[in-house]
């Protein structure tokens, strides 16, 4: 039996993909796979999927391994067991505003995809705000009047810049990580042992 891997689709699939290259795996498949969301390689199932769905199929069992963003980590608190940290995906949690704007006295409205951060945020500030749960382009909210700052990922920070936002604090730093399913580790362990070395091995040299 292959082990099975869930894969974050999008940019961690190609970063992780690159990475495993040059570990000496074969990613042909992966790279020429199409619309598949679940592909075979000599040593490995993969199946493609959202970075929440990766860790939901890795704390069921159905993938052994996931890779997926710390965020997605911090964010839902699935339970499964955080293996390794790789060497990309690296980003952090910003609180954000529009730059030469007042931070307003009154409760104040922040948007995020990451409803979970931006409560414990403002909660171990002592602060309670409103939150509006959006899906992408949350760089828009402040703009368009819809909340007073945003909570996301900055990584270069061209997305602020572009969109006449600053950073007001930064609280979290991530990358990509290597998830496992609990039982995997212990019932697969041979199976699982040749893949998780060379991933400790590539990270150690990066
Ligand atoms: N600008 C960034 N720099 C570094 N890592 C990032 C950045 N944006 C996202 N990531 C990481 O990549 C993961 C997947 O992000 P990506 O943008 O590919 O998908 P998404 O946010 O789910 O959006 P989509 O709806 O387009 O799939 C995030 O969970 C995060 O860990
Ligand atoms: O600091 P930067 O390098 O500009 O990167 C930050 C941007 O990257 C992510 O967006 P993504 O591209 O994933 O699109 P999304 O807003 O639809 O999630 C994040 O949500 C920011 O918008």
């Amino acid at each position: 039996m292959k082990p099975c891997i869930a894969l974050t689709k999008g940019r961690i699939e190609k970063q992780f993909l690159e990475f495993f290259q040059s570990l000496n795996y074969d990613i042909e498949p992966l790279i020429n796979k199409g619309r598949k969301l679940r592909v075979e390689t000599d040593d490995f199932q993969f199946v493609f999927a959202k970075g929440v769905d990766v860790t939901t199929y890795v704390e069921h069992g159905i993938a052994d391994l996931g890779i997926v963003g710390e965020d997605i980590l911090a964010e839902f608190q699935p339970d499964v067991y955080n293996l390794l940290p790789l060497p990309f995906g690296n980003c952090r949690m910003a609180l954000a505003v529009e730059e030469g704007k007042e931070w307003p006295e009154r409760k104040r409205c922040i948007a995020s995809k990451y409803t979970n951060i931006t409560k414990a945020f403002f909660k171990e500030k002592g602060e309670s705000v409103d939150i509006v749960k959006l899906e992408g382009s949350v760089e828009l909210a402040p703009i368009l009047g819809l909340a007073d700052g945003i909570v996301d990922i900055v990584e270069t920070g061209n997305t602020l810049k572009e969109n006449g936002l600053i950073v007001k604090e930064s609280f979290m730093e991530f990358s990509a990580r290597c998830i496992a399913n609990r039982s995997s580790l212990k019932i697969k362990r041979d199976l699982l042992a040749p893949v998780i070395e060379a991933l400790q091995k590539g990270v150690a040299v990066k």
